[in-house]
């Protein structure tokens, strides 16, 4: 990619998340957002409508795309946006574009970058620390953002790319950091969402719950269980010791998304697989092949697949 050209960007599986990038990036790139009907259609007809700290506005420049043979053959990255239960369907769809470019996973929980790997050879991780929510067809909202961006080097020689990309995003107005170690980074974000995402999503509450007396024993054991099987796992989390995240959770990340849903409780309300098996339910896998018990969170990764299986209940 020549510094002067214009780069050309890719994000597949634009819902929350990926359509608020879109937005936001569609000032220094040429972006196609590949999304459902429903979102393309109001993007078509009048713009990408976003409010919250990145911006309030109508977006004109999002081009949407709705399966492969939309996509020009001139990508220079793309961005898997997704939910990480849709990874391995939509890297199916367009493996064709995949292949051979860098692909950067924006997503949640762990496990998705290696299915990533299987359709190219330069792999890109992420994590944003930010709460993103669909309002409408086409509007997104997104606020409170806690953490800058980050992205490292997953596999295959990506250091250009990392650079170009992190140089994008920059100059589009997200704060982001380059990542040296990011196995650890997705892990050290995972806490967060193993911590609060399954609790908002069971109790329909906000994040700030994590904050109440009797959650808060349930969302330090779901920690502590979650540092001893990445310390098993060798990963080496950004916090030295599990109460040094614990402080960080309740002084930091509790206070700046008290008001927010996560994610997940968007998932089982609107219905929709969630990702626990990607976050406390593959915590407590990895707990099992380690010999390391982890009592609460296979417990709530049982009640969330409960809740799943059960529209009545939830
Ligand atoms: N929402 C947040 O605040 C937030 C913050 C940080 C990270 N994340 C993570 O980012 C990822 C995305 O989360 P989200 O909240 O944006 O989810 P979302 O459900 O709002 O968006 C994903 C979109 O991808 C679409 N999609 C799936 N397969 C597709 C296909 N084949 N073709 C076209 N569209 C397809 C879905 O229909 C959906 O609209 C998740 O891993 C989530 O955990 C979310
Ligand atoms: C930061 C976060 C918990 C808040 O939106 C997000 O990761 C989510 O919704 O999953």
């Amino acid at each position: 990619m020549g510094s002067l050209k214009r780069p050309t960007v890719l994000i597949l599986g634009a819902g929350a998340v990926g359509l608020a990038l879109a937005g936001k990036l569609g000032s220094v790139a040429t972006v196609y957002a590949a999304c459902r009907p429903v979102h393309a259609g109001a993007i078509r007809e009048r713009g990408l409508v976003m409010e919250g700290v990145w911006g309030d506005g109508t977006v004109r420049e999002v081009i949407p795309v709705t399966g492969p043979a939309d996509v020009p053959p001139a990508i220079d990255f793309v961005i898997v946006t997704a939910k990480g239960t849709d990874t391995r369907a939509i890297c199916e769809e367009y493996a064709g574009v995949i292949r051979g470019r860098p692909t950067v996973s924006l997503q949640n929980g762990i496990g998705n970058e290696e299915v990533i790997a299987g359709y190219t050879d330069t792999v890109i991780g992420g994590t944003v620390t930010t709460n993103f929510s669909v309002l409408g067809p086409g509007h997104v909202r997104v606020l409170s953002e806690s953490a800058p961006m980050r992205l490292g080097v997953w596999s295959g020689d990506a250091g250009e790319a990392l650079g170009e990309l992190t140089g994008i995003v920059r100059s589009a107005g997200i704060p982001v950091e380059a990542e040296p170690d990011i196995r650890a980074g997705k892990w050290g974000k995972a806490l967060l969402n193993i911590a609060v995402n399954p609790i908002c999503a069971l109790l329909r509450a906000p994040v700030g719950v994590a904050a109440d007396e009797e959650i808060r024993g349930i969302v330090d054991g779901l920690v502590r269980e979650t540092f001893a099987v990445a310390g098993a796992e060798g990963v080496r989390l950004p916090w030295a010791t599990v109460d040094d995240y614990l402080a960080h959770l309740f002084r930091v990340q509790v206070p700046d998304f008290a008001a927010v849903y996560p994610s997940m409780y968007h998932d089982l309300r609107l219905g929709r697989r969630t990702e626990i098996d990607l976050l406390n339910g593959y915590v407590a896998r990895l707990g099992e092949r380690h010999g390391i018990p982890t009592p609460q969170n296979r417990c709530i990764a049982a009640l969330v697949r409960c809740a799943e299986a059960h529209p009545d209940w939830r």
